[in-house]
């Protein structure tokens, strides 16, 4: 039985995780971090077992083989040097990270395996090879643009998806992501730089992810489009790179890792 500790448990990720693990019969919920006065810390009954909600890392994690990260910038630090320590491999889904919360998560690959992977669905997966591999085969006569929408509730844009989907457009290019980047247009803008790669966000209701990368060239429109229709397939995705993390090397992995798929700068 794999056992998996949750930090975040109480949010939407973490309860459609807590959901899903339930009718696996491989894995278990061990434990959650819930953070310092949460009205979730306590015991919880999952299922037939009696779980720690806590805010001490050493109880929330104590059981655990693999920790699920899908909470909030602020916690990655303290969760991931907790993990680096013990040598508790490590998923980090949350999104909106600065470089200063990112560069700690890399550090903790130097003592145990952390998995970044901004999106679990297997489809986005797919759809980051297809456009780093359009982009290389279109090249610049065609304008790149990435729309991503999501549910009013998210705190962070454009989401983590929508910037990994840039990197994979940039890196077709042989360019880097934050020399070609547009986050903003308002104004006299001026015509569009060859280039760029604009970004456009929508917030709303109860969109689960969509992400769609924009090819407009000469007389024509390519458009590669990810509808998440639940969140369960993030869940589900996550539940598979904690079982793949189990017994992994320290390093710093994606779910390309995960799922096998070929990077050309691998
Ligand atoms: N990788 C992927 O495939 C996906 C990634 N995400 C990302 O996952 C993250 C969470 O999303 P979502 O579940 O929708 O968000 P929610 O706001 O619903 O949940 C976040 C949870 O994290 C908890 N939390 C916040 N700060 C801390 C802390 N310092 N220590 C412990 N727990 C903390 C919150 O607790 P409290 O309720 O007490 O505030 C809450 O339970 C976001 O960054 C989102 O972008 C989302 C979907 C898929
Ligand atoms: O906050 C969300 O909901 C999601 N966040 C991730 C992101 O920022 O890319 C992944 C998914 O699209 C849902």
């Amino acid at each position: 039985m794999l056992n998996i500790a949750i930090v975040g448990a109480s949010g939407r990720m973490g309860r459609s995780i807590t959901a899903l693990a339930a009718e696996a019969h491989d894995v278990r919920i061990s434990g959650a971090l819930v953070r310092p006065g949460s009205p979730a810390e306590g015991t919880r009954v999952l299922g037939v077992e009696r779980v720690n909600y806590s805010s001490e890392l050493s109880l929330a994690l104590e059981d655990a083989h693999v920790v699920l990260d899908f909470s909030a910038p602020a916690s990655g630090e303290r969760v991931a040097a907790y993990c680096a320590e013990q040598g508790l491999p490590l998923l980090v889904g949350t999104t909106g990270l600065a470089p200063s919360q990112r560069a700690p998560l890399e550090a903790a690959a130097a003592k145990t395996a952390v998995l970044l992977a901004p999106n679990t669905s297997l489809g986005v997966n797919l759809l980051l090879e297809l456009v780093r591999r359009t982009a290389a085969a279109l090249g610049e006569e065609y304008d790149i643009e990435i729309f991503e929408a999501h549910h009013g509730q998210k705190v962070d844009a454009p989401s983590g998806t929508a910037l990994r989907l840039g990197e994979e457009a940039a890196a077709g290019r042989e360019q880097q992501l934050d020399s070609t980047a547009v986050y903003q247009r308002k104004g006299q803008t001026g015509h569009r730089r060859a280039g760029d790669i604009g970004f456009s966000v929508m917030r709303g209701g109860d969109i689960a992810g969509e992400h769609t990368v924009y090819f407009a060239g000469p007389g024509e429109r390519l458009e590669l489009t990810h509808r998440a229709s639940s969140r369960d397939t993030f869940a589900r995705g996550a539940l598979n790179a904690a079982r793949w993390l189990l017994g992994q090397r320290p390093g710093l992995y994606g779910m390309e890792h995960v799922l096998g798929v070929s990077r050309p700068t691998d």
